[in-house]
């Protein structure tokens, strides 16, 4: 292993020790048209079930509500927002710090879902308030149970499937978050839970 593949943090060569791969030697990027793109990182942060735990027994979970087709409804997941990326549990303080300097955008501020099971899913949406920038790179970290990740046009059509495992970081790039939608649909078949992990940027959230 070369310098520049040892992990930022944690033990080179023990999967068990929470760390990032700095070099994110393992990216490869998709295409999904001249502008957007998606990022997948596959095991770019080790020791993923450990992290998966602490955050599971540690969030202040919390149930939301939004307005969708004119209907108040519950989300059919529970989240966890650290608007100040210092009270965020470490190892994501970490996590943060070596996106931004491999993205050149300072993540500073993150929010953590909880799909409990195969029921719990997130519709069809961009990312809206923290996303007002032309172009935006917005990492999702996953942990946990693995589950279907999808990005189509925001006019509708075909559908581009990721399935991010644990320790997988995917990345929406450029303008994925006005031309493009993303979704984590329910499944059928019983899972356990899955946490992702969304890191922001304020200065993404200002329209240039
Ligand atoms: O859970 C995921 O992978 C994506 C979550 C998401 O898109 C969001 O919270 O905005
Ligand atoms: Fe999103």
């Amino acid at each position: 292993m070369t310098d520049a593949a040892l992990p930022l943090f944690g033990e080179a060569g023990r999967p068990d020790v929470p760390g990032v791969d700095e070099s994110f030697a393992t990216a490869h990027r998709v295409r999904l048209d001249g502008h957007s793109w998606v990022e997948h990182v596959p095991g770019w942060f080790t020791g993923a079930d450990s992290l998966f735990d602490e955050l599971l027994g540690g969030g202040a979970w919390e149930q939301r509500r939004r307005w969708m087709y004119g209907e108040m409804v519950v989300e059919p997941r529970l989240t966890v927002q650290y608007d100040d990326l210092a009270t965020a549990p470490v190892l994501l303080q970490q996590a943060a710090q070596a996106l931004s300097s491999h993205y050149g955008v300072t993540y500073d501020h993150l929010w953590v879902n909880l799909y409990r099971d195969h029921r719990d899913s997130t519709g069809w949406h961009g990312d809206g308030a923290s996303t007002r920038r032309r172009e935006c790179v917005v990492p999702v970290l996953s942990l946990g149970a693995s589950r279907r990740f999808l990005v189509r046009p925001t006019g509708g059509g075909p559908s581009s499937t990721f399935r991010p495992l644990a320790g997988d970081l995917l990345v929406m790039g450029g303008r994925c978050q006005s031309d493009f939608r993303h979704c984590v649909p329910k499944q059928v078949s019983p899972t356990g839970p899955r946490i992702s992990v969304n890191f922001a940027a304020s200065s993404q959230g200002r329209a240039d």
